[in-house]
């Protein structure tokens, strides 16, 4: 099992996407998708789109937060349980105070709107990266690098 994963939850922004697909390739981290997202996520219609290094990334496809949900409590059943910690402008803990564990599941919300309340309470923990105020949100793509980048530092890989 790679260290950790990265849960798209419902992107919207097809390029936001891809910048994040991209970057689990390259540090070996896996992915998720938790849909419906805005456009089709399918392997070919991300090859159309010039994605090349779909080879390098796993990804997998969850038709929504509920099955992904399931996929997840099978895996505590089977003795394999994963935290989800989601990125959120609404937490209040900062990123660099989490002790991040291998098989976290990183969950980056939906450019549009973040995340349902039902999924806020879902979550294992809730890591904000702080902002110069006024500053409202960093680009989902941008906040998914910088957690990443601390979870691997402190998971040494
Ligand atoms: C553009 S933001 C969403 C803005 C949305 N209006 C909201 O309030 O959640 C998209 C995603 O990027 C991540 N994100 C952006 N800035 C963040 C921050 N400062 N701390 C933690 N996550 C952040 C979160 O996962 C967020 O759901």
């Amino acid at each position: 099992m790679p260290p950790l994963m990265l849960a798209l939850y419902q992107p919207d922004i097809p390029q936001n996407a891809g910048t994040m697909l991209r970057a689990c390739a390259c540090l070996g981290v896996e992915a998720a998708i938790i849909g419906p997202a805005g456009f089709p996520v399918t392997d070919s219609a991300f090859r159309r789109a010039g994605m090349d290094y779909l080879d390098l990334v796993t990804i997998q496809r969850h038709a929504s937060f509920d099955a992904f949900e399931a996929w997840r409590a099978t895996r505590a059943a089977e003795g394999a349980p994963r935290r989800l910690v989601l990125l959120s402008t609404r937490a209040s803990t900062p990123y660099t105070d989490c002790v991040f564990q291998p098989g976290d599941i990183l969950l980056a919300g939906r450019e549009s709107a973040g995340v349902p309340d039902a999924v806020f309470a879902a979550a294992d923990m809730t890591l904000r990266i702080p902002m110069a105020p006024p500053a409202r949100s960093l680009n989902v793509a941008v906040a998914a690098a910088m957690v990443m980048g601390e979870a691997l530092r402190q998971l040494g890989t």
